[in-house]
């Protein structure tokens, strides 16, 4: 069986996905403490200052910064974890992330990308798309929430993240499924005044999060 990444907290809480040193900054400085940078579609060379400036503000505010994709750099700078989808999975250097150190958070969609999910041993999954999503182009249909609960049967023992489409009127539908940890895009960064949107997110997601599950 392969060894398991190190564990993250059993509940993430609220997880902005931004494509911005800028945004991490901002949400960093706005209460968030799980995040991750996504820049999309990029050579190594030409996100690289992105990448380290990002890890270098998470440890400056002590909080949980995953790297999407770029999972060498994320090592050189000693992230405090990477995010990888199902395609990533197939060229990325799991052994890798896994002797540096870095927590993995997993992409799932479906049943078997679950089973193949698992049975790597990540620190997170993430479920997704539960809603329609305008940010991603997205092969499959939205998953909704009573799949959601459905995969999250499976998954009791493992830190879990839902993602896509979920905005600030569907968290409630979201946080009932017991998921422990509401990721998302454009309810922050589309938000006509995202400080707002942010500060209602946090406080609708985090509200229940004891202390000691969000270390
Ligand atoms: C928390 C979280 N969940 C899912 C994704 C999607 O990752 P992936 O499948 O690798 O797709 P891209 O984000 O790379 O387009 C994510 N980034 N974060
Ligand atoms: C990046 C991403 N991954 C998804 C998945 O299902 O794997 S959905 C998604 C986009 C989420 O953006 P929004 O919160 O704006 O819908
Ligand atoms: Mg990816």
């Amino acid at each position: 069986m392969t060894n398991a990444f190190p564990a993250t907290a059993a509940k993430l809480g609220l997880y902005p996905v931004v494509d911005s040193v800028e945004w991490i900054e901002r949400l960093l400085d706005a209460g968030v403490r799980t995040i991750q940078l996504r820049i999309k579609d990029c050579q190594d060379h030409e996100v690289e200052e992105a990448v380290r400036d990002a890890i270098a503000l998470g440890k400056r505010y002590r909080a949980r910064l995953f790297i999407n994709d770029y999972w060498r750099l994320a090592i050189k700078y000693h992230a405090y974890g990477v995010h990888l989808g199902q395609e990533d999975l197939d060229v990325a250097d799991l052994e890798a992330i896994r002797q540096a150190g870095l927590r993995l958070g997993l992409s799932t969609h479906d049943d078997a990308e679950l089973d193949r999910a698992l049975a790597l041993r990540p620190s997170y999954i993430a479920l997704g798309h539960i809603f329609p999503t305008q940010t991603k182009e997205m092969p499959s249909a939205p998953q909704g929430t009573t799949e959601l609960k459905r995969h999250l049967a499976r998954l009791q023992d493992i830190s879990t993240v839902a993602i896509g489409g979920i905005s600030l009127a569907r968290v409630p539908e979201v946080l009932a499924t017991g998921v422990g940890s509401v990721a998302v895009v454009s309810a922050i960064t589309q938000a006509a005044d995202w400080r707002e949107a942010t500060k209602q997110l946090l406080d609708m997601v985090e509200s229940g999060i004891q202390p000691a599950e969000v270390l």
